[in-house]
């Protein structure tokens, strides 16, 4: 049975007939690349590698369309009232007396870890900053351009060989590895995400096959031995639902280690959980990937936009403005506690999640007080328990190196010490309970002109940025954009201020028409012009006020970034 084209979502994705077409490239039998050819891509772009991808498209591409299906029962059952809860089917899993593999030396101590996309300069610099683990990041941190899937491929081999280097001329400065680097994960995109510059028997790859098979085939044996003791490589695998999509994960490890010779339960990969449904199925997750895990971590800025997607139906439980859903709100600390407790009690990790704040060069006192707010998130994880977490900018491993430092009684992490039998007692109701907090017309503002320039930014093919201080990727950007999408959908007052005006279209417009100008202000009228704002503005309106909600503003945004060479612009 073949890929049914329905299988991405709204995204209309046309068939285009097999059959071993390269443009330029060299490929085995039943693969397109409709990308740009390039001389240094056509390193990557093997033959070989091409037919691993192939392969493993093959083999896993109905359990992935099983895995999506599954995804849309799923979310017709919460729109038609239901609740995602802890399933009773697999009781035994959570009750077991089962461990995980034991983790592997060279992850044994991950007490700060840097992430970023897979772009030269920063692999560098995340690789150099001093964090135990860099996390290079195919995923919220990236827009999947063809150009940085493929200069990010061979940004990792050259990182993984050792010999990366990166000559920034206008500072005359060369970038080079320190004899000591952390240690590299790699995050593929998530399941639902195609690749349409590669087609495979017709159809667009699976995207995280691409990054993940790719990445493997030329970097394992390399990795292997100068990186993770004999073991690895290292992953983070974002975004899953249920544990059948780790199962999933869990056999192409399996084909991949066959496919390589090498033992079973070499790779090793970290979940986030950072879907809604998946906090109920933690066990079940590491039980499917109990040979190849290193552990859970809390996707923070996804759980909550999973939150709203979630509950898109239930308008009893509409989140409040989104700076102040934090960790302080029950349901999240529930979610890390018990994630904690599960990661303990199965021998693995529990790693904490990110803190938007990034250092402020121009404004001292500012920066003191967003530092402050990282250090004490930081203090709650580790107190908490957690082994390590997130920073998002060099700046920042320092002083959240010392926080983990001051709190970890000299031990590579507290799996053993820190058990949070406490926790056990989590209840459903504690990881639904609604956030407190008041909706306001700031907050209607904030999500647009963040989730605008955000769009903005993915658009011309960079997927991190900093606006008003904060990091902003695609998974807070979605928060952004559920927020205005479910506000207006249920005419939310905006009481929090004192205004009492609710949402509806003609609020939106008015809104999106104030906050367009106030961009082009801060950001001046030549960036404004030559950017893709206007097309941002136009894709991220229509998503908020789309009468059914997409479920990624990366996969509804998609076709505005994919280029076909040599046909010309994409028609997908
Ligand atoms: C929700 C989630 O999924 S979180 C995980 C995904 N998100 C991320 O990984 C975001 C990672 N962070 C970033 O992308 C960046 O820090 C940003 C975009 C937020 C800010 O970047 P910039 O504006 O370049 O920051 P800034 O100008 O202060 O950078 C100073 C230096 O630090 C480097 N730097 C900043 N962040 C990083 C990083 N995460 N990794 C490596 N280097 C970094 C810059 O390249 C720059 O280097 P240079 O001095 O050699 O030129
Ligand atoms: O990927 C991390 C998140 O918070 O989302
Ligand atoms: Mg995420």
């Amino acid at each position: 049975m073949s890929l049914s084209l329905g299988y991405y979502g709204d995204t209309a994705m046309k068939k285009i007939p097999g059959g071993g077409v390269g443009g330029g490239y060299d490929v085995p039998n039943g693969v397109d690349i409709r990308g740009r050819y390039d001389e240094e891509f056509a390193k990557i772009l093997t033959k070989d590698a091409l037919m691993f991808v192939a392969e493993l498209q093959r083999e896993f591409r109905n359990h992935v369309r099983y895995a999506m299906e599954c995804r849309k029962e799923a979310k017709m059952r919460y729109n038609s009232g239901g609740l995602p809860g802890f399933d009773p089917a697999t009781r035994h899993v959570r009750e077991g007396d089962w461990v995980c593999a034991e983790v592997p030396p060279a992850v044994a101590d991950r007490r700060v870890e840097i992430t970023g996309p897979v772009e030269r300069k920063m692999i560098i610099n995340a690789l150099n900053s001093g964090a135990k683990v860099f996390m290079a990041d195919f995923e919220d941190a990236l827009s999947p351009t063809w150009e940085n899937l493929m200069r990010g491929q061979v940004n990792l081999k050259d990182a993984v060989n050792g010999t990366i280097s990166f000559q920034d001329k206008a500072r005359n400065r060369v970038y080079k590895l320190n004899d000591q680097t952390a240690k590299l994960f790699v995050r593929p995109r998530g399941w639902h995400l195609p690749e349409s510059h590669i087609f495979i028997d017709g159809e667009p790859a699976i995207g995280c096959l691409v990054d993940f098979g790719l990445y493997f085939y030329h970097n394992h044996a390399a990795f292997r031995k100068a990186q993770g003791q004999g073991y690895g490589p290292f992953f983070y695998l974002p975004k899953m639902e249920n544990s059948r999509e780790a199962r999933i994960w869990n056999n192409v490890f399996e084909r991949a280690e066959n496919m390589a010779g090498i033992e079973k339960g070499s790779i090793r990969a970290t979940v986030l959980i950072e879907t809604l449904p998946a906090v109920f199925q933690m066990d079940e997750i590491l039980y499917e990937l109990r040979d190849h895990s290193v552990g859970l971590n809390c996707g923070r800025w996804d759980y909550i936009f999973s939150y709203v997607k979630t509950f898109q139906a239930h308008p009893d439980r509409l989140l409040p403005d989104r700076v102040l859903v934090g960790m302080g709100q029950h349901f999240m600390r529930s979610y890390s506690d018990l994630l904690i407790r599960t990661c303990h009690r199965r021998g693995v990790h529990a790693m904490g999640g990110m803190a938007a704040q990034i250092p402020i060069r121009d404004d001292p006192a500012a920066n003191k007080a967003a530092l402050e707010l990282v250090k004490k998130d930081k203090l709650r994880e580790v107190r908490a328990g957690h082994d390590g977490t997130w920073a998002a900018h060099p700046g920042l491993i320092p002083p959240i190196m010392e926080v983990f430092n001051n709190n970890m009684d000299d031990k590579p992490n507290l799996i053993k010490t820190m058990k949070r039998e406490d926790a056990a007692n989590i209840t459903e109701e504690d990881l639904l309970q609604i956030p407190r907090g008041v909706r306001t017309m700031e907050g209607l503002r904030l999500n647009t002109r963040v989730g605008i320039q955000y769009l903005a930014a993915w658009l011309t093919g960079t997927g991190s940025v900093p606006l008003y201080n904060l990091m902003e990727d695609a998974a807070t950007a979605e928060i952004s954009r559920v927020q205005n999408w479910q506000w207006l959908k249920y005419g939310v007052e905006l009481d929090g201020d004192g205004l009492g005006v609710r949402v509806g279209t003609e609020l939106f417009g008015k809104v999106v028409e104030e906050e367009m100008a106030r961009i082009e202000r801060e950001v001046g009228s030549e960036k404004f012009k030559k950017g893709m704002y206007k097309e941002a503005c136009k894709i991220f309106s229509r998503q908020c006020t789309a009468p059914v909600l997409d479920d990624f503003l990366t996969l509804n945004a998609y076709n505005h970034i994919v280029v076909h060479h040599p046909r010309g612009p994409s028609k997908l």
